[in-house]
C-alpha cells in the first residue's frame, strides 16, 4: 500500500471537466514532480487532496483510510502542508511571527519555546537577517523562502508545493532547490510538487506525472516522461523553451 493514493478522481466546475479520473500513487519519502500545461488540472488535483474542494467522485487515502473530501483542518493535523501559487504570509507580521505562529498551531507550546524553534528555523533557511522585517515588505525570493519555512515549521508528512520557484531567476531559485533536497535528505517527506522549471523538475523528482485535460498523460522516470513524444508534443513542445 502506499501512502497516498488517488484513485479516479473527478472533478467539474459548471460543465468543465478539470479532472477526469485521476489515479496516482505515492510512496513515503517520494519526490513526485507534477507538470502539464496550463488548465490540465494541477491545482484542482491539489485543491482535491487538501481538502479545499471535494471531488465529485473517486477517492484520496492516506496510510489506507479513506480522506476523500475531508476539511482541511483535519487533512492538516494528518501532516498535509501546502504552499500556494500566490502567497499568503501575514502580511503585517514580522517573518519571525509569522513562523512562531506556525510552530504554535502544532499544538500548544510557550510562546518562547515556539519563538525560540521559529529562529532556528529561520536562521537555517538563511532568513536570519530578515526576521524583524514584516512579510508583505519582503522581496519575492525571500517570501517563497518564507513560504517553506512556515511549511517546514508546519512538520510536513506530505508535503505540497505549487509552483515555489515562479517568478524568481535562476540564482534565486538554487537556494530554494537547495533547501528542499535538505528536505528530503533530513526530514524524509513525501513531496508532491507542481513545476514549470524543468530543470527543477530533473533535479528534484525521484518520479513525474504529466498531467493533460485532467487526465494523467504519462507518468514514470523524469527523463522518461520528458522524452515522451506525447509529452513533448502537449506541453514541451509548446512550452520548453520558456520552461527549461
Ligand atoms: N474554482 C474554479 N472554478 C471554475 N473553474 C475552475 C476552478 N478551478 C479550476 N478551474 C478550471 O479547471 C481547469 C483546470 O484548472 P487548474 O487550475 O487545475 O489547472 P492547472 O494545471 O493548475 O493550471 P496552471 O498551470 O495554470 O495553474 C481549468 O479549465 C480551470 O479554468
Amino acid at each position: 500500500m502506499s501512502l497516498l493514493e488517488i484513485r479516479g478522481v473527478t472533478k467539474s466546475f459548471r460543465g468543465i471537466r478539470a479532472l477526469r479520473g485521476v489515479d496516482i500513487s505515492v510512496e513515503e519519502g517520494e519526490i513526485l514532480g507534477i507538470i502539464g500545461a496550463n488548465g490540465a488540472g494541477k491545482t484542482t488535483l491539489f485543491n482535491c487532496i487538501t481538502g479545499a474542494f471535494a471531488p465529485d467522485s473517486g477517492a484520496v487515502t492516506l496510510d489506507g483510510a479513506d480522506i476523500t473530501g475531508a476539511k482541511t483542518h483535519v487533512l492538516a493535523r494528518a501532516g498535509f502542508v501546502r504552499t500556494f501559487q500566490l502567497m499568503r504570509p501575514f502580511g503585517t507580521m514580522t517573518t519571525l511571527e509569522n513562523i512562531t505562529v506556525a510552530v504554535q498551531s502544532r499544538g500548544v507550546r510557550t510562546e518562547h519555546a515556539a519563538r525560540e524553534e521559529a529562529e532556528e528555523l529561520l536562521i537555517r533557511t538563511g532568513l536570519e537577517r530578515w526576521m524583524g522585517s514584516t512579510s508583505a515588505s519582503l522581496p519575492t525570493a525571500v517570501q517563497k523562502r518564507l513560504e517553506l519555512t512556515r511549511a517546514l515549521a508546519l512538520k510536513p508528512r506530505v508535503l505540497l508545493l505549487d509552483e515555489v520557484l515562479a517568478g524568481l531567476v535562476p540564482s534565486e531559485r538554487a537556494p530554494v532547490l537547495d533547501l528542499l533536497e535538505e528536505l528530503r535528505r533530513e526530514e524524509g517527506v513525501t513531496l508532491l510538487f507542481i513545476e514549470h522549471i524543468m530543470a527543477a523538475v530533473r533535479q528534484l523528482s525521484d518520479r513525474v506525472v504529466m498531467m493533460d485535460q485532467g487526465a494523467v498523460l504519462a507518468e514514470g522516470a523524469v527523463d522518461d516522461v520528458l522524452a515522451d513524444p506525447r509529452v513533448i508534443a502537449a506541453y514541451l513542445g509548446k512550452e520548453y523553451g520558456d520552461a527549461a
